[in-house]
């Protein structure tokens, strides 16, 4: 029997899975707030939800048990202490750490039953859901224009990111945008106190309570002790630093953490927008990330016995035959390499494969040249419906944190 959490590969048959179904929240998105909100258009919610749906039964109906974020928080709440605290510190990290406004934000989330509760969270609350009888001056004077006390959060249907599981344990990230940065509060609620997960030895390699940020749509758990980590928008070289040496030191079973250098840009904001792992040697890759010669700058760090070595590598191949110790592996191009499928593809988040077992995976069906060229390497492709969920730049990894896959045996 597994532990709550245990994920040491990619690959592994997925047995249980985090999703969000999108909700209000992606329809608090007005064109003024969509790059703020890490948007580029605003999804039609109710086929975004049949799309989620779509996904979801996908998952199921192939073994994987599908939680549900929401729920998992509301249950974690169970305690009145633990549901006071979540709440100050909600509210709080929303801009409000006391006063008149904090008080009557308080009020109104208390009286919701939890699950409502932490779905008016995450949609945002506006001025007029809350009894205010005056206002702070903030909001009077500085803020008088502006809907929200409390920022919708749309971004939490890619569950991949606010937290990630290695191994036994998880990092639960400190996020680069104000946008994004409450999410991860929620799973550190389910981590200390779902019944699930609170007093199971879950480690947590890694807490939210940093200055340098990492998202987990730059944690490739490539096998059980290797880790490929994006040097990225989103993750800085520091926390990749600090991460490895937390898991070098804590007896985590990773020895290897690859350290790959993408682009810095929105369309390629994590690793797994550019590159994932399908199959014990198959590995998806947009073009653009390589020179023509398959170079990219990557840095390898083990531990050593006074700290951390960092070697340079640039063949990307080379890297991770060695790492993983493979004779030869098949690197496959988003769009079939072709310069205008392939970064229209990435765009749609062709590149953002999720594997539910070694050489099967999840797509979108809007990338049907990097299907067939998936197909045509080998490899089960379920695809699954795709014209709202994308408008929010991320596919089938991205909206899916993996908490359980079955081991590999070699
Ligand atoms: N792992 C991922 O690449 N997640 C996609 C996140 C998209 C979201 N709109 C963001 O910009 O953070």
């Amino acid at each position: 029997m597994s532990g709550p959490i245990n994920v040491k590969s990619e690959i592994g048959k997925l047995k249980a899975v985090i999703l969000k179904r999108p909700g209000k929240e992606v329809e608090n998105i007005t064109p003024d707030t969509m790059p703020r909100l890490l948007f580029d258009d605003i999804p039609y919610l109710p086929i975004a939800q049949k799309e989620h749906d779509d996904f979801a039964r996908v998952l199921k109906e192939n073994g994987t048990e599908v939680l549900y974020l929401d729920d998992l928080v509301a249950e974690a709440l169970e305690e009145e202490k633990v549901r006071q605290e979540f709440l100050e510190r909600m509210i709080s990290e929303s801009g409000f750490q006391t006063g008149k406004t904090a008080t009557a934000l308080k009020e109104y989330l208390d009286s919701l039953d939890s699950l409502t509760m932490v779905q008016r969270i995450m949609e945002g609350i506006r001025k007029e859901d809350v009894q205010l009888k005056s206002f702070d001056l903030r909001e009077a004077s500085e803020d008088s224009d502006y809907p929200f006390l409390m920022d919708p959060m749309p971004n939490l249907y890619f569950t991949r990111d606010p937290a990630a599981s290695i191994g036994t344990g998880l990092s639960i990230n400190h996020m680069t945008f104000a946008a994004r940065r409450r999410e991860s509060l929620f799973m550190e609620y389910i981590i200390a106190h779902h019944k699930r997960f609170a007093n199971q030895g879950v480690h947590v390699w890694r807490n939210r309570n940093h200055n340098t940020r990492i998202e987990g749509g730059d944690e490739l758990v490539l096998s059980n002790h290797v880790l490929a980590i994006g040097v990225s928008q989103r993750t800085s070289a520091e926390a990749i630093q600090d991460i490895a040496g937390s898991l070098f030191e804590n007896a985590s079973g990773y020895d290897t953490v690859i350290a790959i250098k993408i682009p810095h840009n929105h369309a390629m904001m994590h690793l797994d927008t550019v590159f994932t792992m399908i199959n014990y040697d198959q590995f998806t890759v947009h073009p653009a990330i390589l020179t023509k010669d398959g170079q990219v700058d990557s840095w390898i760090l083990h531990p050593t016995k006074d700290g951390i070595s960092i070697e340079h590598q640039r063949d990307l191949k080379q890297v991770l035959k060695t790492t993983l110790n493979l004779d030869d592996l098949d690197l496959i191009p988003t769009g079939n390499g072709d310069p205008i499928v392939a970064p229209r593809e990435q765009w749609n988040d062709g590149s953002n494969t999720l594997a539910i077992a070694p050489g099967e995976v999840v797509t979108y069906n809007r990338n049907y040249v990097s299907n067939k060229i998936l197909r045509k390497h080998g490899l089960k492709v379920h695809e699954v419906l795709s014209s709202e969920l994308s408008r929010g730049r991320g596919g089938p990894r991205c909206m899916s944190m993996p908490i359980v896959r079955e081991d590999l045996n070699k």
